[in-house]
């Protein structure tokens, strides 16, 4: 649907070139909701930019429904923008104008008669929960009512990709619930494919499948949202997922642990089934070893529980090995945390 293929974003101002993207390679399937997250200055709104065309990749190219935005002639490009809508994080709505022509104007360049003008708005404004402010001014509506009659007016023309530059990042928490839902609802009612640029990652949390981390202009880190958040990677990715899902001991049983002699600690993931059965009592009871839980978390991600535990393992070794070999057999994913390794000598 979307693809960005060794896409680059070079600026040149005043003799200093910065190199705003650089290689991204990015696969956005059909229907998806597709986050990139990133901190300030990562790229996010230029690759968001060039997917709508309104910059050009200094290297490389984008693809949208397989033909390449660099091979089409203005006139093309107008058409293949109809099929792009964005919203933004300041809304970007004409002030002097009432919401219900704020939400006609794409309408209106695309020449529509009166009557379908009026058909269409009223039905946006209904689908959007705004049809008694027609008449009203962007002025007169909260934050939360401005962008959901930016999102009407970028729905106007029917697209099939919706971009969203930041576009709850103005808006209080409450807020940017009612307004991811709805952009839920937009893909799963309307089949429309979601792109959302945020350096958020309770955006990315609640309503993403996908998702792609930038840093410096590069992609260091994309998949799944399960996966991701699952099994984060990349040290900056790890820190964005540590805003939303705690995966780590408190620093007092840290630091408790480092003044004991110590054995192996372990990291383990659960996904969906597996951390709602009692695999660890199961563990317990079959092995003779030394159990201790020093952490434990569950989180709701895609309609999947994500579990995450730290745990101590001591005893014999090899009864050590087996219980883990018992536990990769029951779909638990077990990480050894590297850090913990104590000096022979201290045990
Ligand atoms: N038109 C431009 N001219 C010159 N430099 C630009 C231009 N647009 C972006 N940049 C630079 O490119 C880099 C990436 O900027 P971009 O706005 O894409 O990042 P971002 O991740 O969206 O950041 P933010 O979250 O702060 O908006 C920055 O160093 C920025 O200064």
């Amino acid at each position: 649907m979307i693809e960005l293929k060794n896409a680059s974003k070079t600026f040149t101002r005043k003799g200093i070139t910065i190199e705003a993207l650089k290689g991204i390679n990015l696969k956005v399937e059909k229907g998806d909701i597709f986050g990139v997250i990133g901190y300030s200055g990562a790229g996010k709104s230029t690759l968001i930019r060039l997917v709508n065309y309104l910059e050009r990749p200094t290297e490389g190219q984008v693809l949208v429904n397989g033909r390449d935005l660099g091979t089409y002639n203005d006139k093309e490009l107008r058409l293949a923008k109809k099929n792009i809508g964005m919203i933004f994080q300041h809304f970007n709505l004409l002030e002097s104008k009432k919401i219900f022509d704020n939400v006609a104007i794409p309408l209106v360049l695309l020449k529509k008669s009166k009557s379908e003008i009026r058909q269409r708005v009223q039905e946006l404004l209904e689908f959007v929960g705004l049809s008694d402010k027609a008449g009203s001014y962007p002025s007169e509506l909260s934050g939360g009512q401005k962008q959901r009659v930016g999102i009407a007016r970028a729905l106007a023309s029917n697209p099939s990709i919706l971009l969203c530059d930041e576009a709850t990042s103005a808006l209080d928490p409450q807020t940017t619930q009612s307004i991811l839902q709805l952009l839920k609802r937009i893909n799963a009612e309307y089949n429309i494919t979601v792109m959302i640029i945020t350096h958020e990652m309770s955006v990315i949390q609640e309503i993403c499948n996908k998702v792609a981390v930038m840093e410096e202009g590069r992609i260091i880190e994309q998949g799944s949202v399960l996966e991701v958040f699952g099994h984060p990677q990349h040290e900056t990715t790890k820190n964005f997922v540590k805003t939303v899902v705690q995966n780590s001991m408190t620093p007092s049983v840290e630091k408790s642990l480092k003044a004991e002699n110590g054995s192996l600690l372990y990291k383990l993931h659960f996904v969906g089934k597996s951390a709602s059965e009692p695999i660890l009592y199961e563990m317990i009871r079959s092995f003779d070893i030394k159990v201790n839980i020093l952490f434990a978390n569950m989180t709701e991600i895609q309609e999947t529980t994500l579990g995450t535990a730290i745990i101590q393992l001591s005893g014999d070794r090899k009864l050590v090995e087996d219980a883990l070999t018992f536990l990769t057999r029951h779909e638990v994913s077990v990480e050894e945390v590297e850090s913990y390794v104590f000096d022979d000598n201290n045990e």
